[in-house]
């Protein structure tokens, strides 16, 4: 790993760059380029500088009331959407990939990178050639017209058959729901996908009323049962062969995986969204193997979405999280997210059952269950690069960090859709604003997937910017010395592991992706 460089104007960061400047220069963005390019010009050169430009101008880029005309391409079509709601396990996604494995080409777009992988695995086993790409891996099948990405990486510069959105409720999201909004508008698909939560069918019906595609709304019932048990998980010693352990913190789930192998009846995989990609697909895969001895899966919510597991019973160790602010009780589509992996159909436990490790959290596991999703009013937005780029061109002195607050304050959006939650951005723009730094090079830098509240990460990030901004280079190798990596003895080190490991996933981004503009931070 240590000996890969990244070079600026290198082809493929060039390439990655272009590609996405063709697909957002579309009438849209052309025609207000034009008409900055003409403000720009009627004002006195010694004017132009931040505060001083045309207020009108300003609101115009700002204007963010109609995303839907971004995306020329899916314009271009009347789409057939069809929306299948239902409850967890109820076979949405089987439908939905139905369709996509018998048309000529398509793309699954899914929000997870473990339901890519599972996706894009189901489809080359039926023969249908399928890549995978996600921000952090790209494997190409020779022959493939099909793809399986993080929803991330959906391309909207391409014409497809077919396209599937896999939990369009996230499109609610307040950190990622942007990438859900764009794919749901800008995926250039004769036929269109979605799966997901009843919850988001009036938002939906909204949206596509204004594009003029053709919608068909599809309810599914659940296949298989899923039984809340009334009382909870006496003691360790009563988890059985298929059980999953749901915590939320690392030092939980490797606590958890210790006290229950030293019982001596089983061993347990371990899931969670800060181990390497790679390594939670192996850890699924050895829980889903009915032959290997891995019996018992402890995870983290990185299970909580359409995968289909041998789980048997879902055990909620708690139920409140920390969402980066405070500790909070789980939200009812949470819950009903997580509680839905046990008993899928067609796997080795047709019934399904839930409880708690805690009589007291039984009530709220039973209400959630029995209480439909909050209706979501509002799909999330982020500025792209063209309108910021604009926006900065009126404001030439004023930083990455100023030019994304300002934007974002004085964004119009209609009531359809909200800014998503920008500080991660921000807190990166912060770094790459003190480096002698193309726009384009921040951006890029901001929407990687940088964690800047993990110490390492962050001055890894730091590191790898100042080098871009000296050398026009990076060599990993400066960054760390190779051979100093070891498999980890401590909780610590394990931690820092993972955390280098992330800023590697920033290495990677920038080294191998076609469509880096339009990442977005995290690829779970
Ligand atoms: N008609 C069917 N025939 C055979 N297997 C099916 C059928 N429908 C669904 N399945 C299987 O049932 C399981 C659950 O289906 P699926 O993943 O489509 O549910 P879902 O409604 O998308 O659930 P979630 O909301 O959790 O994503 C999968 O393993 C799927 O392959
Ligand atoms: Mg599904």
């Amino acid at each position: 790993m240590a000996s890969f460089l990244l070079r600026r104007n290198s082809n493929l960061l060039a390439r990655s760059l272009t590609g996405n400047y063709k697909e957002q220069f579309c009438p849209y963005f052309q025609a207000k380029f034009e008409c900055l390019g003409a403000a720009l010009n009627s004002l006195h050169p010694y004017s132009r500088s931040y505060g001083s430009a045309s207020g009108s101008i300003r609101n115009e880029i700002t204007d963010m009331t109609c995303p839907h005309t971004w995306y020329p391409l899916a314009r271009r079509k009347r789409r057939r959407v069809f929306l299948h709601v239902g409850p967890t396990n109820s076979g949405k996604t089987y439908q939905a990939l139905k369709q996509l494995q018998s048309s000529a080409s398509g793309i699954y777009c899914g929000p997870l990178r473990l339901l890519a992988w599972e996706v894009a695995k189901r489809l080359n086993k039926a023969n249908v050639p399928c890549d995978l790409i996600t921000g952090q891996e790209r494997d190409e099948v020779e022959g493939a017209h099909h793809k399986a990405v993080t929803v991330e990486m959906a391309d909207v510069s391409t014409d497809y058959k077919c396209a599937v959105i896999d939990e369009i409720q996230m499109l609610g999201c307040n950190t990622r729901g942007y990438s859900f909004t764009r794919a749901l508008l800008g995926i250039a698909a004769d036929e269109l996908h979605l799966c997901g939560d009843p919850a988001a069918v009036p938002l939906i019906q909204e949206i596509l009323d204004i594009t003029g595609d053709e919608l068909e709304v599809q309810y599914y019932e659940r296949l298989s049962p899923l039984v809340p048990m009334k009382v909870p998980l006496r003691s360790l010693s009563d988890v059985r062969n298929g059980d999953c352990i749901v915590t939320f913190s690392r030092r939980d789930i490797y606590k958890l995986k210790k006290r229950i192998e030293r019982e001596g009846k089983h061993l347990c995989s371990v899931v969670y969204g800060s181990l390497p990609p790679e390594t939670r697909t192996r850890q699924a895969s050895m829980f889903n193997d009915a032959s290997s001895e891995f019996d018992v899966l402890v995870a983290s919510d990185a299970i909580g979405m359409g995968l289909n597991l041998n789980i048997s019973r879902i055990i909620f160790s708690t139920m409140q999280k920390f969402d980066g602010f405070q500790m909070r009780d789980l939200t009812v589509p949470e819950i009903k997210q997580i509680a839905g992996r046990a008993g899928r159909y067609g796997s080795n436990f047709p019934l399904g059952e839930v409880t708690c490790m805690s009589g007291d959290d039984l009530p709220l596991l039973h209400s959630a269950l029995d209480s439909p999703s909050p209706i979501l009013e509002r799909a999330g937005l982020l500025p792209s690069y063209e309108l910021l780029y604009m926006y900065s061109r009126l404001h030439p002195q004023a930083g990455f960090y100023q030019v994304l607050e300002h934007f974002v304050d004085n964004a119009k959006l209609s009531e359809k859709y909200f800014i998503v939650n920008c500080d991660q951005v921000l807190k990166v723009a912060a770094v790459v604003d003190e480096f002698p730094l193309e726009l384009r090079d921040k951006y890029l830098f901001c929407i990687s997937p940088a964690d800047m509240d993990d110490e390492i990460s962050s001055q890894g990030l730091t590191q790898f910017v100042e080098n871009y901004a000296k050398k026009g280079l990076v060599r990993l190798r400066e960054i760390f010395t190779p051979g100093t990596l070891k498999v980890p003895t401590t909780p610590q080190a394990l931690k820092d592991l993972e955390s280098i490991h992330k800023v590697f996933s920033v290495a990677l981004i920038f080294i191998s992706s076609d469509t880096t503009l339009s990442l977005l931070r995290c690829d779970l």
